[in-house]
């Protein structure tokens, strides 16, 4: 029987750190969120970023834009932010109406203050070996591998997923700490044969609950970013948690897992910024 690996818990300790460190400088960092249109999930989202920031002390403002914005207009509220000194963080939820083309969005943001990290600029310098930022879920996913003790060197890695919000962005960190990294996608023949092989399994392919005792290492540790919806309107991750964790030796669960991470990674990276500049 495995473990739970509490993302809430991790989050809420690496918060209060957060908040005293805020609480020393001489600048108050600033995030901006921009959101269009009424998209569900979104709105959870961007209202639990909204509560931590202003917990940890962050000047917070989120830009709420309507469903018919036009693609130019939001180019034009990102760039007022990228010139404006009080932010040093700008993140354009996801995703976007379909009048609008992401990556033009994307690519809009000043790379400075991409604390996302979805700019080509910092995809190239994640992909290169530079120092730059970083998408927050997979960066909190390897903060928690950190704080639970899990050993990556010569490993066998396993990324369920190749987005370029987590799947990808994922396998680079866990191939810059020397596992060994296989990424595995819809097309994969024999999934379970793959899995199987995993120390570390980082499962985001939206499927609720499509991750199995079988595909499971005994031993192994799962990490699940997935978030679905349930017949029954629960949340739930793409890990069977209740039959993963007989076999594994310690899965995150969801929520309070990845979740809270993510949140916790994007104020640690606009602190980060607005220490630069202090
Ligand atoms: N530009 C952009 N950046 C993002 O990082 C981004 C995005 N767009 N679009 C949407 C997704 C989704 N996402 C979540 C992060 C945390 C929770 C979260 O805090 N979840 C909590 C509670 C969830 C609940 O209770 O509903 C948990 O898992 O415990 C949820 C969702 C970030 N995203
Ligand atoms: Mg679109």
């Amino acid at each position: 029987m495995g473990k739970i690996i509490d993302g809430r818990a991790l989050a809420d300790k690496m918060q209060l750190g957060m908040a005293a460190e805020v609480a020393e400088m001489s600048i108050k960092p600033g995030l901006v969120v921009i959101i269009v249109g009424e998209n569900p999930a979104s709105q959870t989202y961007v209202r639990n970023k909204e509560l931590t920031a202003k917990k940890i002390g962050l000047h917070s403002v989120v830009e709420r834009l309507p469903e018919e914005v036009s693609e130019a207009e939001l180019i034009e509220v990102v760039s007022n932010y990228n010139q404006n000194d009080l932010f040093h963080g700008i993140l354009v939820q996801l995703p976007l109406p379909g009048h609008i083309d992401e990556e033009k969005v994307l690519l809009a943001i000043t790379p400075e203050k991409d604390v996302d990290g979805f700019h080509p600029i910092n995809v190239g310098k994640l992909f290169s070996g530079q120092a730059g930022l970083i998408p927050c879920t997979p960066y909190g996913i390897m903060k928690m591998l950190e704080a639970y003790d899990v050993e990556l060197e010569g490993k066998e890695a396993v990324v369920v997923g190749r987005s370029n919000i987590v799947g990808k962005p994922m396998a680079q960190l866990l191939l810059d700490k020397n596992a060994t990294v296989t990424i595995t996608h819809s097309r994969t023949i024999d999934l379970p044969a793959v899995t199987r092989r995993a120390d570390v399994l980082v499962v985001a392919i939206g499927r609720g609950h499509f991750i199995r005792a079988e595909h499971i290492k005994p031993g192994a540790v799962v990490i699940d970013v997935g978030m679905n919806r349930s017949a029954e309107g629960k949340l739930i991750g793409d890990v069977a948690f209740d039959e993963v964790i007989e076999v594994a030796s310690l899965v995150t669960p969801v929520p309070k897992g990845v979740g809270p991470m993510t949140i916790t990674m994007l104020m640690e990276q606009t602190i980060a910024n607005a220490r630069k500049i202090q």
